[in-house]
């Protein structure tokens, strides 16, 4: 998997270079490359913004950099084997299974906004030639996609085959299909007894159902309580 970042601030991706992400690279699973944008600009001033049509506050990310940058970095041809992000509040509410999907691409090219946004020909022109997802990290602003595409590939990532050492865990963390849509149980570990606070006895008890039904009755409640929008998804088991 190839993962391209387009943005006024590459530095932001240096960190995938540490994290298990790194990993991944190091092993040959993923190929990182951050790109400036501005490196496609031709004015002294490196300029990628300009104030928006119609009036309005802020400024708005000029298409040219963006079409000369897909033109070096993805090529001309179209093809729809090479998914473009634009992570933009605006967008779809990134879940699991978008990551999920993802994970079995061959190509990702991060594009990474900043001011008010980036011109709507750009992503116009990118769905034209590749497969486009204009998504959204959460209900919240911010200043720009970088936080977003960091994110995203983390979630991506860890579902790449061969990427997680264990990928038995995967079927059990929230969210995932092996967890029927519902969040994930409390976990513990030694000491038993910690600050006066104990393991939950029927954990110690070595009784593999019992243990099974604690931790299912225990994402119900989980689920119920702070995820209720989920009890009503035909995923989860809770009805
Ligand atoms: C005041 N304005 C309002 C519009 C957005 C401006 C900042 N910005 C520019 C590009 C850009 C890309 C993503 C996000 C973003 N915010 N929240 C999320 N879940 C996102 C995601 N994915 C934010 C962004 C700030």
């Amino acid at each position: 998997m190839r993962l391209d970042y387009l943005s006024i601030f590459p530095a932001y991706f240096d960190v995938l270079d540490i994290s298990l992400v790194g990993k991944a690279a190091i092993n040959g699973l993923v190929e990182i490359h951050a790109h400036d944008l501005r490196d496609w600009t031709h004015d002294r001033h490196r300029t990628v913004d300009d104030t928006p049509c119609g009036g309005g506050a802020g400024m708005v990310m000029k298409p040219d950099p963006w079409g000369e940058a897909f033109d070096e970095i993805i090529g001309t041809e179209s093809d729809p084997s090479v998914h473009v992000i634009f992570p933009a509040p605006s967008g779809t509410p990134f879940t699991q299974s978008a990551a999920a999907e993802l994970s079995s691409a061959q190509r990702i090219v991060f594009c990474c906004g900043r001011y008010e946004g980036i011109d709507h020909r750009v992503i116009d022109y990118a769905r034209s030639m590749w497969t486009v997802h204009e998504v959204s990290l959460g209900d919240y602003v911010l200043n720009g996609g970088e936080v977003a595409a960091l994110a995203i590939t983390e979630a991506v990532v860890r579902l790449v085959p061969g990427f997680m050492g264990n990928p038995e865990s995967l079927a059990e963390e929230s969210f995932s299909a092996g967890q029927d849509g519902l969040l994930e149980y409390p976990l513990f570990t030694r000491p038993v007894s910690w600050r006066g606070l104990d393991v939950p006895e029927v954990l110690m008890s070595g009784h593999h159902g019992r243990i099974a039904s604690w931790r299912r009755d225990e994402s119900v409640r989980l689920t119920r309580e702070r995820r209720p929008d989920l009890t009503d998804s035909d995923s989860s088991g809770i009805h």
